[in-house]
């Protein structure tokens, strides 16, 4: 992870001694399972607990020699114990341990993550509504469209912010498994009920069916939800850029006093932020392939997934953190430039309300063909010798001036806003 990026709580989440610290946690349930079960002396787990020793710069030195990296803990943290050490990793392999302690770590990420995935969606509901009845132009291709509401643009993000909290709490209770069965997952040196007692502990449920490991679809799918958030972000960001642009600038980001734009052009304010969280949105998704090729190990488990989690989960869930806090404040301390938004919408000369005109026209009488041909034609004409579209209309057909005022209204585009969003709240 990149220092600059790295932002707490989940900065020290993923640090080598939490890891280690985690996989004692681990160690200790299973030891406080098997004194619950009668099968470890009344007395162990306490011990177990009092003595067991974590030094990460000696474990680390430990696994110069053996090459093995939870045996190397499991030497460091049993070196202080005494009889009680004869229960410590007894019956487990590695990844019992290794995996039980990736999905603690997993829970406890994503579960900061919801909590900020849910203050950006309160935020984004509350932009919404404070910009509900402000109009703007709606484009599409880039191209202007007709007018829409503001505020609908959040609405959009909310909405989508609330499909993926939905989408993340299942994959948080899909993570929300562990793993101790053994070498090859038949709990042949291990008995389920140690399993189920310990994994309790944790807050973990039994992974129904494992190999020596959990399988890696249930992190892909969690990976690429994640992917999914950081992308939603991306469009929030680009939308932001674009309206950034100088010809355009209904909005601009959050540019702190003493902020400089350019080294070289003093004048200027750029989007970086939004450009940075898309840059940031890329090296998300980019996890997805091997999130993916992760899944298909050989027969019980290879180890070549192991590598890649130690940048992905990482990676993946801090850089998320950090684009969602900071879009946060984007949303929270955006410039919204009003008399920009309204001046836009007037810049093709009233062309935006050609549709308005064609249904008029079809209402009077007209076949829809002959009426989009004789619309099409003024609009084109007025595009091409940037004339008024509203005057050209008020030559061309026989309108009431009442019916042409009703035609070029922008706030005959929000007649149903309140529809929209009672039925985004009804949901
Ligand atoms: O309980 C066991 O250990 C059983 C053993 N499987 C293993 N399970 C978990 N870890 C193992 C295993 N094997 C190796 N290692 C050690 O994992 C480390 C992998 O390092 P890296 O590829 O850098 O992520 C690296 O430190 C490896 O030494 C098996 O033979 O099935």
């Amino acid at each position: 992870m990149v220092e600059r990026y790295a932002l707490e709580p989940l900065k020290s989440l993923w640090s080598l001694k939490k890891q280690y610290e985690r996989w004692l946690e681990v160690e200790l349930a299973v030891i406080r399972a098997y004194e619950e079960l009668g099968i470890a002396p009344k007395g162990t787990f306490e011990k177990a607990q009092k003595n067991s020793y974590i030094n990460v710069e000696e474990i680390l030195d430990v696994e110069k020699t053996v090459d093995h990296d939870v045996i190397a803990f499991i030497k460091v943290a049993t070196s202080k114990m005494g009889d009680e050490s004869r229960f410590f990793h007894f019956g487990l392999t590695s990844s019992d341990i290794v995996d039980t302690a990736n999905s603690l770590a997993l829970v406890r990420a994503t579960k900061i993550i919801l909590d900020e995935l849910k203050s950006l969606y309160n935020i984004l509901i509350k932009k919404a509504n404070e910009f509900k009845d402000l109009p703007t132009i709606g484009r599409t291709h880039g191209v202007h469209a007709e007018p829409t509401s503001f505020g609908l643009k959040f609405l959009s993000w909310g909405a989508e912010t609330e499909r993926n909290i939905k989408r993340l709490e299942f994959a948080l209770d899909e993570i929300s498994i562990g793993k101790l069965s053994g070498a090859v997952g038949n709990y042949a040196n291990i008995d389920p009920k140690v399993e189920e007692l310990a994994l309790s502990y944790l807050g973990l449920k039994p992974t129904k069916v494992a190999t020596q490991v959990i399988p890696r679809d249930i992190h892909a799918l969690l990976i690429e939800i994640f992917a999914l958030i950081a992308s939603g972000i991306e469009r929030i960001a680009i939308e932001i850029r674009h309206l950034q642009k100088t010809e355009t600038l209904e909005v601009q980001e959050p540019f702190k006093k003493g902020q400089r734009g350019s080294s070289a052009m003093p004048h200027k304010k750029n989007p970086i932020l939004c450009e940075r969280l898309t840059g940031m949105s890329r090296v998300i998704r980019s996890y997805i392939n091997a999130a993916l090729e992760n899944v298909p190990l050989w027969h019980e488990r290879d180890i070549s997934h192991s590598s890649v989690e130690r940048y992905m989960f990482p990676d993946v869930t801090m850089t998320l953190y950090y684009m969602i806090s900071k879009t946060k404040y984007l949303i929270e301390n955006l410039f919204i430039f009003k008399e920009n938004v309204e001046k836009n919408i007037d810049i093709t000369k009233g062309l935006v309300y050609s549709q308005r005109v064609l249904l008029k026209l079809v209402e009077k009488g007209l076949t829809r063909e002959e009426a989009y041909k004789r619309v099409q034609k003024i609009a084109l004409q007025c595009w091409k010798n940037k004339k008024s579209f509203k005057e050209e209309v008020k030559k061309e057909f026989n309108l009431l001036e009442s019916e042409i005022n009703e035609i070029f209204n922008s706030n005959y585009y929000l007649r149903n806003i309140n529809y929209i969003f009672d039925k985004f709240k009804s949901k």
